[in-house]
């Protein structure tokens, strides 16, 4: 079936096969995260709620200060795999350069769907707690950034329409790094995805950032946020399409948005780039933290 393959980014890798990719994809992050943890000063298994899988860690730059930025990241995995104990990507290149990174759980959909259980509107509410959190934490710090990837961008582009009076503080949200992620819900009703998060088709409207920023009236509260969209080109067409209408939206609806395809890129490889402080997804990130400070 054809929507199953667009949303399988797995196959549309040009360098390996599907299997090789994902095991490979473990095996960065978990690298990543060994380092990240034998290299910086971090807080790990942090509390954000009361919740067992309401957890962060945070990883600190080497100049120690409370004032830093803060780069929160969410995984992907379709919003039933992955974790933040495999998750460091882009923890080395932005400590060395000042910007505390902070990595996200959250409770994922179960392989034996439970009710109420790691559904997508928890998923959304742990994610805002999170950041929440992080703000009462750090009341000093010079912006918060939020970065996600594939699910883990769904997640961080839901936060464009948060709404914080309820949570007792207004983070200083700064800029939104969105990767190769999914904003409209709806096609993923329809593949075996959906098989642990049990959406119904509303559930997917009422979860899609494209639809809701659509819909919304309200502008962006300040202007000043930036909100970067990427994608790999050899992401698939769906996910592709998904980024640039994501992004059209975006511009429609005032925010200050950019859109970069990432050359030579697929679904995997953009993230493994964030490993690297010399790649162009890493400098576009440190770019937009340290020029805003
Ligand atoms: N089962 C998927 C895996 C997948 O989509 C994925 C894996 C790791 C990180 C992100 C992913 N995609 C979206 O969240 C595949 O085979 O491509």
């Amino acid at each position: 079936m054809e929507l199953e393959n667009q949303y399988s980014p797995s196959r549309w890798v040009i360098r390996r096969g599907a299997e090789e990719t994902l095991r490979t994809y473990s095996r960065i992050g978990e690298e990543a995260t060994k380092n990240a943890r034998a290299t910086r000063r971090s807080l790990l298994h942090v509390p954000y709620g009361d919740g067992e899988g309401e957890k962060l860690d945070i990883y600190f730059p080497e100049e120690v200060s409370e004032a830093s930025p803060f780069c929160l990241f969410f995984h992907g995995g379709y919003w039933q795999s992955g974790s933040k104990d495999t998750s460091a990507f882009m923890v080395n290149p932005l400590t060395t350069r000042g910007v505390a990174v902070v990595i996200v759980a959250y409770d994922l959909a179960p392989k034996a769907p439970a009710l109420r259980a790691g559904t997508l509107d928890q998923m959304v509410d742990q994610v805002t707690r999170s950041i929440a959190f992080v703000q009462k934490q750090y009341p000093c710090n010079e912006g918060i950034y939020l970065c996600g990837h594939s699910a883990g961008a769904h997640l961080a582009a839901m936060m464009l329409l948060a709404n914080w009076t309820t949570h007792g503080v207004t983070p200083n949200l700064k800029g939104f790094f969105l990767v190769s992620g999914i904003y409209d819900l709806e096609p993923i009703v329809y593949t075996t995805q959906n098989a642990p998060l049990l959406m119904t088709l509303e559930g997917a409207q009422q979860n899609s950032p494209q639809l809701l920023l659509e819909a919304a009236l309200t502008r962006p509260s300040d202007p000043a946020c930036h909100v970067l969209v990427t994608v790999g080109q050899h992401d698939s067409p769906e996910f592709q399409r998904q980024s640039r209408e994501f992004y059209q939206t975006l511009c429609r609806g005032g925010w200050n948005a950019s859109f970069e395809e990432i050359r030579d890129a697929d679904h995997f490889e953009i993230i493994w780039n964030l490993t690297q402080q010399d790649s162009v997804l890493t400098q576009m990130i440190l770019r937009t933290i340290l020029r805003e400070h």
